[in-house]
Order: C-alpha cells, then sequence, then structure tokens
C-alpha cells in the first residue's frame, strides 16, 4: 500500500486526495471505525477510475469565446521571485501542485503532504506532494500539517473576513460547491480542448487525478491569507510537479479554463470584480509553483529512474521492493516518495522510506497489493529485479528531531512499519540514547511481516523496546494508552488512517500536545494520491 504524505498532527483542509469532504469545506473529522479498514486503509490509495464518468457539457462558445489573459506570470522563476503570498488586489505573485499531492496537473501527492511551515521540525526536504501536492488533513484540533494549508473559517462571518480577494474567491467556492463535479468536468474538457496537447500529461485514466489538479487550485486560492503555510504548500506542488513534466508555459493555460469553469458555474456571484480577485489569486499561486519549481531544477533532477535490485514477497500481497536509483538520492528516514511503475504510465503512488539513508544509495519500500491498487499490485506481483521504476522527489515532515533528547513513541500499523524502521534506524546511527517505544499493530500474527526485522533491532539497542499488538482484546490505540507515561515523548504515528485517527485521539487522551504528534496526511491515506 502506499503510504502517505506527511504531517504532523494535522488540521482539517482540502487538499489533493479525495478522501472525506468536499473540495472547499474544511475537512469534517472523521469518526474511527474500529475493527474497520479504511478504503485506502488498507494499501494503495484509491486508483483512479475510468475516464469520463460524465459528460463535459462543454459550452463551445465559451470554449472559444474570450479568454482571460495571465500576462502577469513570469515563464522563468528567476526575476524577483515571489516568496511570499499576497492576497492584495494588485500585482502578480506565484503558484502550487495540485494534485497527488496537486496543481500541476498530472498528479496532483504529494503528502500527504507534508511540509509543515509551521513546523520548527519541518524536513526540508524535496516536496511533499506527495505532498503530496495538496495534501489535506483533518483533525480540527490539530495544527496545520506539513504541506497543507490550514483549515479555512467556517461560518458566515469568517466566509466574509480577510482581504477583499479572499471574500470573493470564498464566494465564488461557496457557489460552486454543490456543483464541484460539473466544475471539475468543465474545467478539464476547457483544459484539453483549448490545449491537446496538456492530456498528454495526464494518466489515460484520470478521473480522480483531475480532481486533484482542480482540487489543489481551489484549496490554495482558500488559503491565500495564510501566506505562511501557503508559499510553503505551493512550494512544494511546484517541485513536485517537475516529475509530470510541468511547464511554467502551461500555467496560463490551467489558469483560463480555471476562470472559465468558475465564471459558467459561479453564475450568481461572478462579475468583473470577482474575475480579477481570482486572476490575481491564480497567478500568485501559479508564480510560486513555476518560482519553486525553477529553483528545484538548479540541483535536483525531476524524477530519478531506479532498477529493482530484489523483491521479497513477506506474504502473499506484502512486497519487500529495494530499487538503486541512478544518481544520488537524497532523503531523510520517514520521508516518503511518489513512484510510478512501467506499466501504469503517469499514475503515481506514496511509499515511504523503509530504511534510513544507506551507504550504498539503496531505497526500500514495504508494498502491499490491494483489491483496486494498480500501482501496488504491479509492484507485489510485477516487479523484478531489472524492472525500472520512476520516483518523484522525496517529501515528508515526519522526522526525527535530532535537537532534543525526548524519547520516541512510535506506532506503526501494518505497512505503516515501515517509516517506522527508517525512524528506529535513524535513531541509531545518531547514537543517540533516548528512548523508542515502538507499537506495532496488524490484524493477526501472519501480518506481522517485518517482525523479525523489528525484534533484531531492539535486540541490537538498549534503549529500544518493541511490542507486537496483534488485533484481539484491545487494538492499536488502545494498547499505546494502557503504556506510559508519554509526556516525555514525540509521537510518531503511521498506518491506516483510522489507525491514526484513533491514535490521535488516544494520546491527546493522554495529555500528549498535539505539536508533540506527528503523522502522515489521513487524506492522503484514504484517498488517491499521487
Ligand atoms: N507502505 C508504506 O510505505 C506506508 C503505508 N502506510 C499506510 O499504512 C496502511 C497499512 O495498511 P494495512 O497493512 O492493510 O493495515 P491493517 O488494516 O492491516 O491495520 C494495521 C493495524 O492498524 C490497526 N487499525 C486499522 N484500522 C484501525 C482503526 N480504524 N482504528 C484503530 N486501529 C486500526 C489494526 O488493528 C492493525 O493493528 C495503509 O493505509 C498505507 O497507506 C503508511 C505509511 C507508510
Amino acid at each position: 500500500m502506499d503510504a502517505p504524505t506527511t504531517m504532523s498532527a494535522e488540521n482539517g483542509t482540502s487538499g489533493d486526495s479525495g478522501g472525506g469532504g468536499g473540495w472547499f469545506t474544511p475537512r469534517k473529522p472523521v469518526a474511527a471505525r474500529p475493527g474497520g479498514s479504511d478504503a485506502a486503509g488498507s494499501g494503495e490509495r484509491a486508483e483512479p477510475e475510468a475516464e469520463g464518468r460524465e459528460a463535459p457539457d462543454v459550452d463551445q462558445d465559451h470554449i472559444t469565446g474570450r479568454r482571460t489573459p495571465f500576462t502577469s506570470i513570469r515563464r522563468v522563476g528567476a526575476g524577483g521571485a515571489a516568496t511570499t503570498v499576497t492576497a492584495e488586489p494588485q500585482g502578480p505573485p506565484a503558484s502550487p501542485d495540485p494534485v497527488q499531492p496537486t496543481v500541476p496537473w498530472p498528479d496532483g501527492s504529494e503528502r500527504p503532504a507534508h511540509e509543515h511551515p509551521a513546523d520548527p521540525r519541518a524536513a526540508s526536504g524535496p516536496q511533499a506532494p506527495a505532498a503530496g501536492p495538496l495534501d489535506a488533513g483533518h483533525e480540527p484540533s490539530a495544527r496545520p500539517a506539513p504541506g497543507a494549508p490550514p483549515a479555512p473559517p467556517t461560518g458566515t462571518a469568517a466566509a466574509e473576513a480577510g482581504s477583499p480577494d479572499a471574500i470573493r474567491v470564498r464566494r465564488t467556492l461557496g457557489e460552486i460547491e454543490p456543483v464541484a463535479d460539473k466544475v471539475t468536468s468543465y474545467f478539464y474538457a476547457l483544459l484539453f480542448t483549448r490545449n491537446p496537447e496538456l492530456r498528454a500529461l495526464f494518466p489515460a485514466a484520470m478521473d480522480s487525478q483531475r480532481d486533484r489538479l482542480l482540487r489543489a487550485l481551489l484549496t490554495a486560492a482558500e488559503h491565500m491569507d495564510d501566506p505562511g503555510v501557503l508559499t510553503e504548500y505551493l512550494q512544494h506542488l511546484g517541485r513536485g510537479h517537475r516529475k509530470y513534466g510541468t511547464d511554467a508555459s502551461h500555467y496560463p493555460a490551467v489558469g483560463e479554463a480555471l476562470i472559465g469553469a468558475l465564471s459558467r458555474y459561479a453564475t450568481t456571484t461572478w462579475d468583473e470584480e470577482t474575475e480579477a480577485a481570482w486572476v490575481r489569486t491564480y497567478t500568485t499561486i501559479s508564480q510560486i509553483m513555476i518560482d519553486a519549481a525553477a529553483e528545484n531544477e538548479r540541483h535536483a533532477p525531476a524524477w530519478w529512474h531506479a532498477e529493482v535490485v530484489s523483491h521479497d514477497l513477506r506474504t502473499p500481497d506484502i512486497a519487500v521492493v529495494t530499487v538503486r536509483p541512478d544518481q544520488p538520492y537524497p532523503f531523510l528516514a520517514g520521508q516518503y516518495t511518489s513512484l510510478e511503475t512501467p506499466w501504469w504510465p503517469r499514475i503515481w503512488r506514496h511509499y515511504s522510506f523503509a530504511s534510513a539513508p544507506r551507504s550504498d544509495g539503496l531505497l526500500s519500500f514495504h508494498v502491499k497489493a490491494v483489491p483496486a491498487g494498480w500501482v501496488s499490485n504491479a509492484l507485489v506481483h510485477r516487479a523484478r529485479p531489472g524492472d525500472v521504476l520512476r520516483l518523484g522527489p522525496p517529501a515528508g515532515s515526519m522526522t526525527v528531531d535530532h535537537t532534543t533528547d525526548n524519547g520516541l513513541l512510535c506506532v506503526g500499523g501494518g505497512t505503516g512499519i515501515a517509516p517506522i524502521k527508517a525512524l528506529v534506524e535513524d535513531v541509531a546511527e545518531h547514537g543517540a540514547r533516548r528512548p523508542v517505544e515502538v507499537f506495532y499493530g496488524a490484524r493477526t500474527d501472519h501480518d506481522l511481516y517485518d517482525i523479525d526485522t523489528m525484534l533484531r533491532l531492539s535486540q541490537a539497542h538498549p534503549w529500544l523496546e518493541v511490542r507486537a499488538i496483534v488485533d484481539g482484546r484491545t487494538q492499536l490505540p488502545d494498547a499505546v494508552r494502557e503504556f506510559g507515561p508519554w509526556n516525555e515523548y514525540d509521537a510518531y504515528l503511521s498506518g491506516p488512517a483510522g489507525m491514526i485517527r484513533s491514535g490521535v485521539d488516544a494520546l491527546r487522551g493522554v495529555g500528549v500536545p498535539y505539536e508533540r504528534i506527528r503523522h502522515d496526511s489521513l487524506d492522503e491515506l484514504v484517498a488517491a494520491a499521487d
């Protein structure tokens, strides 16, 4: 199964993945489903559905009619790159990665999400789109997640708060929310009809993909008044979209399709002022993305080729896949990447690195094949040594803070144990004498596919305690609550979205402040990601 987009305890916002909630509304807390298995909880995020689930119903006049010129978008990231977002009705500025984590089109990512600008421990690694591109969060009480914008204000008063542009943008979003599917269809119909060359940047079947791009754009627009978090988010999106072949010249076309779709469906609130507000907002969004991509291009490839060097089938549906990147791949333990197989071009999924950086440069992933998982099934049942995959940039901020001596409470459910193992190795390499407590949860004994590795680590390191929790009398989060106290620990949760939700609840219930709780994006876990 895919890995997540990383985040710390996060709040709810819409993002590039589909999971619970509409595009433009704050994420509603989703009740944990004890014992249940999340849609993506068991693995790969939902796969894109077949293309064309809905007739676009494109207005030909609209397609060929007046277009909104995005002349202020600079094609190259140089020259006074915008690094902060302004929602003031003036100057141009910057840009996101939709889906997949995203905005860039094709995917949308990067986890997510996962760089937390507001988090002092946030990793500075590349993308998060798996962070993905617009990842999103959930827990309403938690702080914003890395790589994801903060939850929007709620209520009428909140909707009317903020800059004039932000107010107009939110009014548009409020009006189109009930017809979000139609707006999406129309947006892509406009985009591809006017710019057929862009179609090749997207997967052949791309329902979830298309949702990501537009969703990412709208999510970003919704948060234009929060430059601190948004800028980081958009930069991440811009970097993450490089792997899709996104180019600065593509942004105006997307902006025109965006304005075309919004103006068609926001008939009550759309006027010249509103259009001007959207043009400024999109120009800001796209410029940030373009600048981030240009800056990233100076020191990192858009993607890495990675040859499979070993494929270890641990259970009938779980494989440990090890690859050798074609060039150095810098990342931090606890991060994840986006991965594309040769069998499903332009379909990217997130997987966490299952080891801390190794001297031989090899990277390992734990993959669980899930029923509808194109990528996960290919990786588990088809991939063999010699096959070449593509990797996006690393992302995620679920990394170890080496500036503190706090203990680490690590909770890994199923293949969510992968990044936990990497964190343990990271602590070991730093020679720290800080306590690390790992709770490794699984449905059955048989599902504890990596328990031998974890036990070997605990035998080698006296500061490490590993506990296997198999479903039965108690579930993973309950077990964590029974031990403790955890007030001297930083918590890391990795696994199914439901486990993370109930894990956060359990930890908060025993007094662990949310700023000490880190996990990947729940949205990434419950919906298609990149
Ligand atoms: N492969 C990777 O690199 C990574 C995968 N993940 C995610 O981890 C998940 C792993 O899925 P599976 O192995 O199928 O796990 P699973 O469904 O077999 O569950 C693993 C553990 O989590 C507990 N759990 C599940 N749902 C729960 C809930 N609602 N409340 C409390 N506890 C719950 C189970 O009791 C079990 O102990 C996937 O969602 C995947 O996206 C997360 C990080 C990295």
